[in-house]
């Protein structure tokens, strides 16, 4: 718990949702369930690998794609129809995700 060995990465496009703090939730499939919760993660853009933040995984939990509701969407700052429609696209045919929330662990000044 508490280190800072393991990694998540995030499409380049989200990163202003995540370092400001804004965007509090992903929704993974089972291959990412595996975050501690308390761990801190460091945090990757996926298409050049660039670290640029660091979270602390606050929970883990199985959610069913059906069970996906505006609460969800709001987390991710996107419409629920968006967020499904990306979900579907990035896990086609997945039933079971999880929702990862975490919080940005902000850099001394
Ligand atoms: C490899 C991979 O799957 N990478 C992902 C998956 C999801 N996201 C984002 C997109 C949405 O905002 C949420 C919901 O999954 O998480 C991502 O950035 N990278």
């Amino acid at each position: 718990m508490g280190n800072s060995s393991s990694k998540i990465t995030f499409f380049q496009w989200l990163r202003p949702l995540i370092e400001s703090g804004q965007k509090t939730i992903t929704i993974r499939d089972e291959s990412e369930s595996h975050y501690e919760p308390g761990s801190i993660v460091s945090v990757h853009t996926l298409e050049t690998d660039e670290k640029f933040c660091d979270i602390e995984i606050l929970s883990v939990e199985a959610l069913r794609f059906e069970d996906i509701n505006d609460t969800h969407a709001r987390q991710e700052l996107l419409s629920l129809s968006e967020l499904k429609a990306l979900l579907k696209d990035i896990y086609p045919g997945e039933e079971l995700l999880y929702v990862i929330s975490y919080r940005l662990v902000e850099e001394p000044r």
